[in-house]
């Protein structure tokens, strides 16, 4: 069921390329470290049980939020609980080390959607890494998504394109919509090739392009970026979705991409030869995607986008990028995700 080749496994790497500092070498995403599958029939060691595993997220986050997305879709809202973290960083342990890292609110309402840990009552997503594992957990990076075993005290998996699997495949015996397949066999192939090169050149293309730190590097990444965006650009003339007319995995991880786009990546990343909104088939595949996970059997994933949260953690987060933390003007006020699309012509 795993992704032969996750993209964790893709860039290992070292993580000070992702946050705070300038890095002086090429962006390379680090290895996952938690990859346990949880099975519908228990052979994993993690059975597939209600209200037993709980979803951390960040809404700024676009892995974090492909996770959700899939959650809600499948109708795992009563089955699968979620904590949403503070959009800022904060130091993680002051007295010890320099680390800034994702934090749970102190109280309900200190940030508008974000909670204190009801499972843990931890303060920081690095505390679930260090419950889990200590030793591995000193390597540093405590990324979002974290799914979490409330039975075993442990992280089973911080990888979103493996969570989103299992979300998709084996909690169908509780999910309100079991029949709902964004992983179907005879797709699987085209998806995975979808998948391939979406992620390199785009959702994590976006990334080479913010980190490159020689001109030589931007003009590369750039150019992948935009060959990418043009290559799906045109498979949209063709198909409602990315692999043919019906909804799967490839589109909802696109669509975490393309709603931060115009916002955060044109902005904070350098990404700004052309907006989504100025891409005809992107733009309106963009609205169709919101429209039709929003309502799509009350599956709410319009709600697990929030440009309060998007434009705090990308314009704060990133200090090497952003040194002042100022967030831009923007322009979600005009862009209302909701007006009518031309995607159901096909
Ligand atoms: N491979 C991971 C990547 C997740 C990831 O990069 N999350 C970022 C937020 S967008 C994070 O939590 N970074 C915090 C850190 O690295 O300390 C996945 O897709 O699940």
């Amino acid at each position: 069921m795993a992704e032969e080749r996750s993209e964790g496994d893709k860039d290992a790497g070292d993580t000070a390329a992702l946050f705070g500092k300038v890095p002086s070498y090429k962006f390379k995403r680090p290895n996952a470290v938690f990859r346990n599958f949880i099975t519908q029939d228990g052979s994993s060691g993690y059975p597939a049980e209600a209200n037993r595993y709980h979803l951390y997220i960040s809404y700024g986050c676009p892995w974090a939020c492909r996770c959700l997305a899939v959650r809600n879709i499948k109708g795992l809202q009563d089955v699968i609980g979620v904590t949403v973290v503070k959009p800022v960083f904060e130091r993680t342990r002051p007295d010890l080390d320099e680390h800034m890292g994702w934090a749970f609110a102190t109280f309900e309402n200190e940030e508008p959607r974000a909670s204190p840990d009801p499972i843990n009552n931890a303060k920081f997503i690095r505390d679930l890494y260090e419950i889990s594992d200590l030793e591995n957990s000193k390597k540093g990076r405590y990324s979002v998504p974290v799914l979490w075993d409330i039975k075993s005290n442990t992280i089973v998996n911080n990888e979103s394109s493996e969570i989103i699997r299992i979300f998709n495949s084996e909690f169908n015996h509780l999910a309100r919509n079991p029949d709902l397949n964004l992983y179907p066999v005879e797709l699987q192939a085209s998806i995975d090739e979808v998948n391939s090169w979406v992620y390199d050149d785009i959702n994590n293309g976006v990334y080479k392009v913010a980190f490159s730190t020689t001109q030589e590097d931007y003009d590369r990444t750039v150019n992948a970026l935009y060959a990418g965006l043009d290559r799906a650009e045109s498979l949209l003339e063709e198909h409602r979705y990315l692999v043919g007319d019906i909804l799967t995995e490839a589109d909802i991880r696109l669509f975490m991409t393309l709603i931060r786009f115009d916002e955060a990546y044109a902005v904070n990343f350098k990404c700004n030869k052309r907006l989504i909104r100025e891409y005809p088939n992107l733009f309106n595949y963009t609205k169709d995607l919101f429209q039709v996970l929003c309502t799509w059997q009350d599956s709410r994933v319009g709600e697990t986008v929030d440009f309060y949260h998007i434009c705090k953690c990308y314009f704060s987060n990133f200090v090497g990028l952003n040194p002042y933390k100022i967030i831009p003007i923007g322009s979600t006020s005009w862009v209302d995700w909701s007006t009518p699309h031309n995607r159901d012509r096909f």
